[in-house]
Order: structure tokens, then sequence, then C-alpha cells
């Protein structure tokens, strides 16, 4: 196998985004009888918690295995939020799901768990396997395995993804006692195992892809997608997950599936974190850096994600931000994948309080004190507006949002963004807001 096509990173600015009609997706047999559900999660969620009012189910309720209930216990999870409520139960019976749900409010454990919930370790044989769009967001998800799975000694996770020397992976795969039963990873290095037959998929029973849209919408991803699911029996569950699901999109994944459960958030409107507050600033290209440090000295926060559009631009403002005495980290594609990763714990960790990122950090990335999301450069489309800034206010926290629009094509963006999920995106104001309003008490 070239090992070239394992060294695609997909996740930063360098991509060509494709159109979603592009050519038909493998096959997993016709579209039977959908179910179908608008999921509304609803409004006015102001801390992690308060879900408890609406609930009337616990996870008691799901029937899960005693060693998952004590680690959920541990994880601090006292209620399903909605979108768990609304899977779980007919994930854990095999059903295939497509499902779209806000930002942050718990797709991740949906998958983790129920895989967990469904597995039955065989040594040497891999039976789930987990796909996402960047190497990041896989070592996330395998660290949600490993939160859930604490007490499921028997079942091996590892994680598999390009940047990293392929021997290592060769050697997980080769032995026993380290094969893995469940696989989490990006498409190109697990195209590149399956290709040299290091990684066997005959006995995968359960296929997920995160942030699904973004996979399937990108012509090299989507053939990688397609090429590992060939490699994996016709029989399985097959579930998807994105807070955004675009209706071009919905048939392209409706095609590896077999009578899917499907939750949709029809009304765009619905999409918007209402503990977030979004706001724009209208400025010249030349005067972002002097508004930036302005606000970052002026305003409060935990932690911060300042998103750019290309790794030259992460590399030199993280610099100007250090040489003003600012915390700050950059994680983009332009560094090596060991120190990506390091950076990555880095700001987890609370080590660092500042992050200047690309969209390698634009979806799924899960820090829990990030309460600031600014667009020093504002997306080319109001989707990854969505997931950026649904990067501060996770599951229903407080947050705060400032995009710059500096340019005509930011103020299309902006009307659109506006428009399509019916936000309140006001002018920032001058004299600033009360930092109570988006710090959690
Ligand atoms: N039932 C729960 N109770 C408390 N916290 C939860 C619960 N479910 C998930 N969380 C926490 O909420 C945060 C967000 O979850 P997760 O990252 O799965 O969101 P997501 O829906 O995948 O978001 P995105 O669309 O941005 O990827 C995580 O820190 C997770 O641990």
């Amino acid at each position: 196998m070239s090992h070239e096509e394992d060294l695609i990173d997909y996740s930063d600015e360098e991509i060509t985004t494709t159109n979603a009609n592009a050519p038909a997706a493998a096959s997993a047999g016709a579209n039977g009888d959908a179910k179908k559900g608008d999921l509304n999660v609803p409004a006015g969620a102001e801390k992690k918690g308060s879900y408890v009012g609406i609930h009337t189910t616990g996870f008691r309720d799901f029937l899960l295995k005693p060693e998952l209930l004590r680690a959920i216990t541990d994880c601090g999870f006292e209620h399903p939020s909605e979108v768990q409520q609304a899977v779980i139960p007919q994930a854990i019976l095999g059903t295939d799901v497509i499902c779209q749900a806000k930002s942050g409010l718990g797709k991740t454990a949906v998958f983790v768990l129920t895989t967990l919930q469904q597995i039955d370790p065989v040594p040497g044989e891999t039976s789930v396997i987990v796909m996402c769009h960047t190497r990041e967001l896989a070592y996330q998800i395998k660290n949600e395995y490993a939160r859930f799975s604490k007490y499921l000694p028997d079942v091996k996770t590892a994680v598999f993804y390009g940047g990293t020397p392929m021997q290592k992976d060769i050697e997980t795969l080769a032995n026993k006692d380290t094969h893995p039963h469940i696989i989490v990873g990006t498409p190109g290095r697990l195209c590149a195992l399956v290709r040299d037959k290091r990684l066997r998929l005959g006995s995968v029973k359960v296929f997920v892809l995160d942030e699904c849209d973004k996979m399937l919408d990108q012509v090299d991803m989507r053939r990688d997608v397609q090429e590992i699911f060939r490699a994996t029996p016709s029989s399985k569950q097959v579930m998807m997950f994105s807070a955004t699901l675009s209706q071009e999109i919905r048939p392209i994944v409706k095609k590896f599936m077999q009578s899917p459960l499907e939750l949709y958030v029809d009304n765009d409107t619905k999409l918007t974190l209402h503990g977030l507050q979004q706001y724009y600033i209208k400025l010249a290209e030349g005067e972002k850096n002097r508004k930036l440090n302005d606000l970052l000295d002026s305003l409060e926060f935990n932690q911060v994600i300042i998103f750019v559009k290309s790794t030259v631009r992460a590399t030199e403002l993280d610099k100007l931000l250090r040489e003003c005495n600012f915390p700050s980290i950059a994680v983009h594609s332009g560094v090596s994948q060991e120190e990506r990763i390091k950076r990555y714990k880095e700001f987890k960790e609370f080590n660092k309080r500042i992050c200047v990122a690309t969209d390698v950090f634009g979806r799924g990335i899960d820090i829990e004190r990030i309460n600031l999301a600014i667009n020093y450069d504002l997306p080319a489309d109001a989707d990854s507006y969505l997931h950026r800034v649904g990067r501060a206010g996770r599951f229903g926290t407080k947050g705060l949002s400032i995009s710059f629009v500096s340019s005509e094509a930011d103020q299309e963006v902006l009307k659109q963004i506006q428009s399509r999920f019916a936000v309140e995106l006001p002018e920032f104001p001058a004299d600033g807001i009360d930092a109570s309003t988006y710090m959690a008490n």
C-alpha cells in the first residue's frame, strides 16, 4: 500500500471540499421503512445537569451492564441527555442509526456505551470499528472508550491514525494479547492497514462514523471509508453521527444502512446552543491583532479557542500571542503528529489557556473549560461556524463566541449564519459584556 495515502491529513484548510452529490457510496442494501424522529433539545439549558428536570429516564433504565453503569457513575453522568435517551435503547438492540444532534450534548457516549454494551470480546478479533475525520478526535474517542470500559478489563481498544509509525500498529495487530476488539481511527491509516492485510475486518459487528457528513463529503475520505466498509461483513450494525446533516448528505449516509433509526434536528434554528452568546466585530484585516489583544486582556475566560484559516496564520498568531506573554499554544497540521497530540493534551489538561487552531479543532473536540471561541478568521460556511462555536458551551454550559468580520465574503457568511440558525448575532458592544452572563457561576 502506498504510505503516501496514509500521510493525507484531511483536517486542515488544504482540503478541497466536494459536492455531496458526487459518486454514490458503497451500498449496504436498500433503505427500508425509516423511523424518523425530530430531536428537539429544549432551550434554556444553562449548565451541566440542567436536564434533570425534563428526564424521566435514568441510565439504569437502559439495562446496561453493571460494569458500564459503574463507569457512568464514575464519570459523573447523572442523567442521560435527550439524544442519549432517544438513541441508546434502540442502538443496543443492533438497530442502524443516523443521528443528528446539537454540539456538545453527548453523541460520543451514545456509540461508546452501546458498542461496549454489545461487545463480547474474542481474542484476536475486532468487532467494533469507529472512524472520524481528525487524529485528535480519534485520540479523544479512544480515551472515552478507556473511561467507559474501566470495569471491562477484557475489552481492548486501540487507536490508529496517520503521522505515526505504522510498524507500531502492525505489532499491536500481530499479537493476540494486544489485538484490539475495538478500533478507533482515521480512514487513511485504517485503509493502509487493511490493504497491507495487517488489519482484518471480517469479524466486525458494528461500524461507526462520527462527524459523518464531513467524512462522506470529501471525495478522498469517502473513498477510504467505502473501502474499509467493503472489508467488513455485510451484516452488521451501522451508526453515524454529526451535529449537521444536510438534506444532500442524508441519502448518501443512508446507502450504508438498512432501516435505520433516523433522528434529525430538521429545524435549523434548533441547532443553536442556548447557553452560548454570539457576537461579531466588524474590522479591517490589519486591525485583527490589536483587537484580539484587547479582547484577551479585557475578557474573563477559563480557556479560549481562536480559529484561523491556515496553518501559517496559526503559527504566526500563536507566536505573536506568546511574544505578548499570553499562554498560547497552536494546533494544526503543520506540526508533527506527536507534537499535535502533546499540545492537545496540554490544552485539555488546562496547562495552556489559549489555543490557536485551524479546523483541525473545528469539530468534535471536547474541552470542558473552553468558554470563549473566537473566529479570528470567519469560516467559509455556516455549518463550520456552528461546529466551531460549539467548542464553547459544552453540555449546556454557558459560553461566548466572537467572530471577526473583515471582508464582503465574511459578511455573506454572517448573513447565512443568522438566517439559517435564526441566531441572534449582534455586534459586540463597545463597552464589553458582563462576564457573569457567559462564565459559569
Ligand atoms: N449524560 C451526561 N451527563 C453529563 N455529561 C455528559 C453526559 N453525556 C455527555 N456528557 C459530556 O458532555 C460533553 C460533550 O459530549 P460529546 O463530546 O459527546 O458531544 P457531541 O454531541 O459529540 O458534540 P460535537 O457535536 O461537538 O462533537 C463531554 O464532556 C461529555 O463527557
